[in-house]
């Protein structure tokens, strides 16, 4: 039988090491950094945020986690997101999934998936 995606990207090891990464590279990408870096001031919410997007990417890759967050529009209403924004934001999923060896079918299934999301977080 196929491995869960969950399995794929390394259970909930592998998707805290790949949430740790992705924040990283939010910050050194030009396009969205700015988003960012008022919460380096606020450890605490970056630890809150990236325990719920762990979380996220558990429940959505058929982990045991329990997604509690927001959901994506009460997450980002406001903040005006702009379609580039977003393909920054998605580009830095695509590289940080590749940087952390996660085979090129696991990305597509998470590319579709991110992609789907785009009507709920931009330009809200
Ligand atoms: C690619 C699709 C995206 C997904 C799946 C996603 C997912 C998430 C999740 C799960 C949270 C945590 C929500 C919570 O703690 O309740 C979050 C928060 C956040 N997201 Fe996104 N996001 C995406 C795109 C973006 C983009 C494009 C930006 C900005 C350029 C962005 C900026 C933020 C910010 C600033 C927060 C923290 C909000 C706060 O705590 O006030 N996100 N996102």
């Amino acid at each position: 039988m196929e491995r869960s995606l969950y399995e794929r990207l390394g259970g909930a090891a592998g998707i805290t090491k790949i949430v740790d990464d992705l924040v990283e590279a939010h910050l050194s990408n030009p396009t969205i950094r700015a988003r960012f870096l008022p919460y380096l001031d606020r450890p605490d919410v970056v630890a809150e945020v990236k325990r719920h997007t762990c979380d996220f990417l558990g429940t959505a890759s058929g982990g045991p986690e329990c997604y509690k967050g927001r959901t994506m529009p009460d997450a980002h209403r406001g903040m005006n997101i702009t379609e580039e924004e977003f393909a920054a934001a998605v580009n830095d999923v695509l590289a940080t999934l590749e940087r952390n060896n996660i085979d090129e079918g696991s990305r597509a299934e998470i590319l579709g998936m991110v992609s789907s999301l785009k009507v709920e977080i931009v330009d809200l």
